[in-house]
């Protein structure tokens, strides 16, 4: 009888021994290093630590905004410490989806052209930008800001403004979707709008790497790790979110936080 093979799933995201080491302080400051991590394919993956932990550094370096000083990244199983400049830009543009505290929106465009320039600088040829052009009404129609698409930027919400990151950073079908305090400059309730657009996201089967000082933002996620110093000190694994556990989930996220001194 044929036996089935299972194979194990490939890792969306995996790091081994990586380290940045910045050599423009005297001394050289390693701000992280020896980190060991693999994010799952679907999986909502929150890094949380104290101020200056490293956890934006560490961030960068995952996603190819920066290149490490030491140790080795692999994004669906390609080694970016091994692409030029070039391939990484590439990378950038098409496998990776950033959304940081702000949206870094063009002035001159309104909403829907901002969403729109990422995948357009993509495509090659018009059947592309033309498909490009209606995965970005489809995602604008998903996270409820179709009707602001021709505002300017600075005639929409913090929130909304956000979910139009969001739709940016996704326009391009990334593997992997990073956000760097994603609700960082948010009140309370568009907060919960960006987090609850993530949470969609997640739910759709996208894999998330958010760095977050909230603790009700983190625990959204599947898994929580803990940075001091640069190292990874510490994970939490929480499980698929379900926003009916969501004040038990926290508590419990605090708790061990305070465990750890945050
Ligand atoms: N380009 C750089 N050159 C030298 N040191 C740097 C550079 N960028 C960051 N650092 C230092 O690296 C350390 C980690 O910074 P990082 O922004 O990764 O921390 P963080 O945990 O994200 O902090 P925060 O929560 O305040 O955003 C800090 O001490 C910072 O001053």
């Amino acid at each position: 009888m044929t036996q089935a093979v299972t194979q194990a799933p490939t890792a969306a995201l995996e790091c081994r021994d990586l380290a940045k080491t910045y050599y423009s302080t005297d001394p050289p400051t390693e701000v992280v290093g020896g980190i060991d991590l693999d994010v799952r394919q679907g999986e909502f993956l929150a890094v949380m630590g104290a101020s200056g932990s490293g956890k934006s550094t560490l961030l960068y370096n995952l996603s190819g905004m920066d290149r490490p000083t030491g140790g080795r990244v692999l994004l669906e199983g390609r080694d970016l410490t091994s692409l030029d400049d070039r391939e990484m830009s590439r990378v950038r543009l098409t496998r990776v989806g950033l959304v940081f505290q702000q949206a870094y929106f063009l002035r001159t465009l309104n909403v829907r052209d901002n969403i729109l320039l990422p995948a357009l600088k993509a495509a090659s040829g018009k059947r592309q930008a033309a498909e490009a052009a209606a995965r970005v009404d489809a995602l604008m129609e998903r996270f409820g800001i179709a009707h602001v698409g021709r505002h300017g930027i600075t005639q929409v919400s913090g929130g909304q403004l956000q979910r139009a990151s969001i739709c940016r950073a996704l326009v391009c079908e990334p593997s992997v979707l990073f956000a760097d305090e994603p609700t960082g400059a948010l009140n309370s309730s568009m907060t919960k709008e960006v987090m609850d657009a993530l949470t969609d996201v997640h739910s759709g089967g996208a894999t998330i790497v958010m760095v977050t000082h909230d603790p009700a933002c983190a625990a959204r996620a599947d898994r929580v790790v803990f940075l001091r110093d640069g190292r990874i000190v510490d994970s939490r694994e929480f499980g698929t979110w379900s926003g009916e556990e969501a004040g038990r989930r926290e508590d419990d996220l605090i708790t061990w936080l305070r465990k750890l001194g945050f």
